[in-house]
């Protein structure tokens, strides 16, 4: 079953109806069970038919409660510090009041435990808060994959209580765009740069970026930070039109001193007053539709991949394709015929 808005007119005409049973997960998830939300995450993790249709039905009847949440993303390559600042940064939230939730996205992690968070010591302190929820990336295969599981993921914090929910991507490959593509703001952690070059960031990682934060700003490397800021922001200036809604800051911090630390938060916050509710709520629009047609996708895919005289014609048809016997347009068109019984 799809993910739909709810109705809650028709709903509850339906299910005095049809009685559905109320998932056992629900309740104890809006109530802000840890081992409920660990357990409701799982399930949209898994894979397994039966489990995707419980999935669906449990964040169908979430979906009204969730989006109450403050979407962060963060990424930065691999020792920027993104585990000791998001842990920093938590910790700040979560002494402001706030409970915290940090998922991973981390798809293509060959390392041992898998993913990013999976070393236990990563956010240590963070970890033992009654008011943080951390999660390791799912091992996955593909990002598409990763990425739907992460947003789905964030829903069910958000039913969980958690008003602040954080994305944590490395800083390699398309991840990025995934993140960015899920939260409300995209920060990227940038090491202090030697030079007056912005070499080894990616421009177009920059560009997602709606906050960049030097890290390390302390010690030997205050100076570094300082300058990289500053080179930062004379290139964003480049990028950015002066009257745009939001004009990316740039701030230096110490996640190991626990500095400027607070000031990204308030920075966080300057951001959703520049945006408005309105436009928040216009770019997770944007979002879900995106999200919609990559549900729609996948789930194609799949349910071709599943097709039983699919499968059987395919190896033939992949064959012909690569000795170049058939067209590829041609081989997709009559693969297509088959699955939709022309
Ligand atoms: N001087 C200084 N070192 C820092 C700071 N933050 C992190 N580090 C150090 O940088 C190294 C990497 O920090 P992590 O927090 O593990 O970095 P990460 O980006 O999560 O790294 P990965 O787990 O490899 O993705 C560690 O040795 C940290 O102690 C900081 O503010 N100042």
């Amino acid at each position: 079953m799809p993910i739909r808005s709810a109705r809650p007119v028709v709903m509850t005409a339906l299910a005095t109806k049809t009685q559905p049973v109320e998932d056992p997960l629900f309740a104890p998830l809006l109530a802000g069970d840890r081992r409920a939300l660990a357990r409701a995450i799982t399930l949209v993790e898994s894979t397994r038919e039966d489990h995707r249709e419980r999935a669906d039905a449990l964040l169908t009847a979430l979906l009204p409660h969730t989006g109450r949440s403050v979407r962060l993303g963060i990424t930065g390559v691999p020792g920027v510090g993104k585990s000791t600042f998001i842990e920093r940064f938590g910790l700040h939230l979560i002494e402001a009041g706030h409970k915290v939730a940090v998922l991973a996205i981390d798809p293509s992690s060959k390392r041992t435990g898998g993913s990013i968070l999976g070393d236990k010591t990563r956010m240590e302190l963070l970890s033992r808060q009654a008011n943080a929820f951390i999660r390791p990336s799912p091992a996955g295969t593909t990002l598409g994959g990763v990425a739907r599981r992460t947003r789905e993921a964030m829903l069910l914090v958000e039913a969980a209580g958690h008003d602040v929910a954080i994305v944590e991507t490395v800083g390699v490959g398309q991840s990025e765009t995934a993140v960015a593509d899920m939260v409300d703001m995209f920060i990227l952690l940038l090491p202090p740069s030697g030079g007056d070059d912005l070499q080894g960031i990616k421009k177009g990682v920059v560009e997602l970026a709606d906050l960049l934060v030097v890290n390390k700003a302390d010690g030997d490397l205050a100076r570094a930070a300082q300058r990289s800021a500053s080179d930062y922001l004379n290139a964003l200036r480049l990028l950015y039109p002066v009257s745009a809604a939001w004009m990316p800051e740039v701030r230096t911090c110490s996640a190991v001193e626990g500095r400027g630390i607070a000031e990204v938060w308030d920075a966080v916050g300057r951001y959703r007053a520049a945006q408005g509710e309105a436009g928040i709520a216009r770019r997770r629009g944007v979002q879900a539709r995106a999200w919609l047609w990559n549900e729609i996708g996948e789930t194609l895919m799949a349910a071709l991949r599943r097709h039983p005289e699919v499968k059987r014609q395919l190896a033939a048809l992949e064959h012909d394709v690569e000795t170049g016997a058939l067209a590829p347009s041609a081989a997709a068109r009559r693969i297509l015929g088959t699955f939709l019984g022309r």
